[in-house]
């Protein structure tokens, strides 16, 4: 589903991404993890076309991504949704829909208006919405068109607990349907429940990639939270794995 090779991007002098490799395949759910700053949304926004990469290759589905259609095939929830205020939910998603050929825009997932109440507030400005609403929005707005690669960057951060596991439920369901996802998180124990596979970025390298399970089994450690910590704090790294 998505091949990175290679990739490199500098800020001026900051170094963010220094040749990552990475792969997911159809139905499995990828964790980018790392200390702040190590490049993960750097990295996202590059599958996203909206950062350009110095170097290396992107691929979707096969294809070296170029242009704007691919992204059409791609759902994407923000760390920090930002919304056109005065508009309302409901407003987005018709826009959303009006930019879509009709065939694209005929199967649509509401399903998370329904399970996070969302009904009441799709009429209000979005800027008059609590920030874990708009969260959600940003949710239902980033599964609308069931695509095939889902980014979500800290998906469940301002969340409450129900609505967090109800977004959660959520990503198990479109794995099991065969889309892939990649997301981004500090919480280990939502990759835990949520992942296959995980890569550790750290100062835009990628030092491990591979099974959470192998990445446990490796460090010895019962606890994801763990092994990454013992990781990100020993002297060497473990060679990268690649991904079942
Ligand atoms: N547009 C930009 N211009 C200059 N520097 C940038 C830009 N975007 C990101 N950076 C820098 O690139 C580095 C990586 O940032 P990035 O947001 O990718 O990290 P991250 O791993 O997502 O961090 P966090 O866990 O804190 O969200 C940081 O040092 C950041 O300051």
């Amino acid at each position: 589903m998505l091949r990175i090779q290679a990739l490199t991007k500098r800020f001026g002098d900051a170094h963010v991404l220094r040749g990552v490799d990475l792969a997911l395949d159809p139905g499995r759910v990828l964790a980018l993890v790392g200390p702040n700053g190590a490049g993960k949304t750097t990295l996202i926004k590059s599958v996203l076309g909206l950062t350009r990469p110095d170097a290396g290759e992107i691929r979707f589905r096969g294809e070296i991504v170029r242009g704007d259609a691919y992204r059409a095939r791609i759902g994407y929830m923000p760390q920090i949704a930002r919304f056109p205020e005065n508009l309302t939910a409901a407003d987005l998603m018709a826009m959303l829909v009006d930019l879509r050929d009709a065939a694209a825009t005929a199967d649509r997932d509401v399903e998370l208006v329904e399970r996070f109440a969302l009904e009441p507030h799709l009429r209000k400005p979005l800027r008059t919405l609590s920030g874990g609403t708009r969260q959600k929005v940003n949710a239902v707005l980033a599964f609308l068109f069931r695509p095939d690669l889902l980014v979500l960057d800290e998906p469940t951060a301002g969340l409450d607990p129900i609505s967090s596991g109800i977004l959660k439920d959520k990503v198990l369901a479109e794995r099991a349907a065969g889309r892939s996802v990649l997301l981004t998180s500090h919480i280990m124990s939502e990759i835990e429940e949520l992942a296959d596979d995980v890569a550790l970025l750290v100062d835009g390298r990628v030092e491990f990639h591979g099974r959470v399970d192998a990445l446990l089994r490796a460090s010895g450690q019962t606890r994801l939270e763990r092994a990454v910590a013992q990781l990100l704090s020993a002297q060497s790294f473990a060679p990268c794995e690649a991904a079942a």
